[in-house]
């Protein structure tokens, strides 16, 4: 839309541009909720309308605790009612497009692929989680390993394939048939929370404030997103968070105007469970607190892949979806001082995902808290 670069942006230089919002944000520090816990251990929190809810602490890495009835059956169910009622869109993930001309993954510069090196490809061009079998029937059908033995030159692939187009179209298809080839199967909306008027997502909007201990401003500027998973619905492990790029060019932003690049950079996120799942569907944190996880590692074993990991032992936390519950945990550890900007670095032990729905549906909503680089900003009034 026309916004105006400018407008509401309070520059960290010239603090006089920032009016009454400077003064009082300047002292503000982006706290975590720390308690003295052990894994396991609650702590209430009283809320000030009367509430009190009880934060059991489930990983220190991430910080993450459990909320049980942070949502009563009747907000849930009418949070559930109007995302229905307003619409719902097939899920994307970022960078899962189909670009024309397909990157190849050979990372060893041999100039063949070998079956990993092919499924990487696929991940990286198409968001699509190939395994070593569905690679493998890939080849047969597009007769692309016509001598069999396992590894594609780019010989093979250009015979097989003229147009660097086909490729996409084949995988495309399959992941069509096949949602579970996707890095994401489900179906979702947003609620802006500053934007809104429906009574029961204000004051939701008021109650993740009061709970989380932060200012409203901030939190308004949040988007709750509401997730429907079908049989079979899942999202490989990912992170909230986007990671800054080495040169910072692209910046945090709250609301993405179509026009200029921007990151998501999510402090924290609050997953309210809006239903109960019959079996499945568990949000999984596969190296909550796991001392040696090493992310190269994660990655070259596949363990994404929430169709294939699910249910294995490495999967180190499971969060059992049950109505009205929440989730809360920390995408960036906390700031250090005199750290630029003004929230820590992305905390890689939070990486998480969704398991696949094996019986039933599964409703969510993702509370993200969002932050920029402009702490005055956040903490101002938009508009
Ligand atoms: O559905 C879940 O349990 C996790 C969803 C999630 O991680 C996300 O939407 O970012
Ligand atoms: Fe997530």
């Amino acid at each position: 839309t026309e916004t105006d670069d400018d407008e509401g942006f309070c520059d960290l230089d010239n603090e006089a541009d920032c009016g009454a919002a400077t003064e009082k944000s300047s002292s503000f520090i982006l706290s975590q909720l720390q308690f003295d816990l052990e894994v396991g251990g609650s702590h209430e929190l009283r809320i000030s309308d009367g509430r009190s809810l009880k934060l059991r602490l489930l990983s220190k890495r991430p910080l993450l605790y459990e909320i049980d009835d942070f949502l009563s059956s009747d907000e849930a169910d009418h949070v559930v009612a109007e995302a229905g009622r307003r619409g719902l869109v097939r899920s994307g993930t970022e960078g899962g497009g189909f670009a024309a001309g397909v990157r190849l993954m050979d990372a060893d510069n041999d100039r063949i692929l070998t079956i990993a090196e092919m499924r990487r490809t696929l991940e990286h061009n198409f968001d699509a989680h190939f395994t070593e079998i569905d690679v493998r029937r890939m080849y047969d059908e597009l007769r692309l390993d016509p001598n069999g033995d396992d590894v594609i030159t780019p010989e093979e692939l250009q015979q097989a394939m003229p147009d660097s187009k086909a490729l996409g179209e084949y995988v495309r298809q399959v992941m069509q048939k096949n949602a579970r080839l996707r890095g994401r199967n489900s179906e979702n909306m947003f609620f802006f929370p500053d934007r809104e008027t429906d009574g029961i997502i204000q004051s939701i909007t008021d109650r993740v404030a009061q709970a989380m201990g932060l200012p409203g401003t901030l939190v308004e500027k949040s988007d709750m997103q509401i997730v429907h998973y079908g049989i079979g619905g899942h999202y490989n492990i990912h992170l909230d968070s986007a990671e800054a790029p080495p040169d910072r060019q692209i910046p945090c932003c709250t609301r993405f105007d179509g026009v200029k690049a921007c990151r998501s950079c999510r402090w924290a996120t609050l997953l309210f469970y809006l239903n109960d799942v019959i079996e499945g569907g568990e949000t999984a944190f596969p190296v909550a607190d796991d001392p040696s996880f090493d992310a190269d590692i994660f990655h070259n074993e596949f363990r994404e892949n929430l169709h294939v990991q699910c249910d294995s032992e490495s999967v180190r936390l499971r969060v059992k979806p049950e109505k009205g519950k929440a989730v809360l945990w920390y995408n960036h550890l906390p700031t250090k001082e005199g750290e630029y900007p003004w929230f820590g670095a992305i905390d890689h032990n939070s990486r998480h995902g969704s398991c696949p729905v094996k019986q039933g549906e599964k409703w969510i909503a993702n509370f993200w808290i969002k932050v920029t680089d402009d702490k005055n900003w956040d903490l101002s009034h938009q508009e």
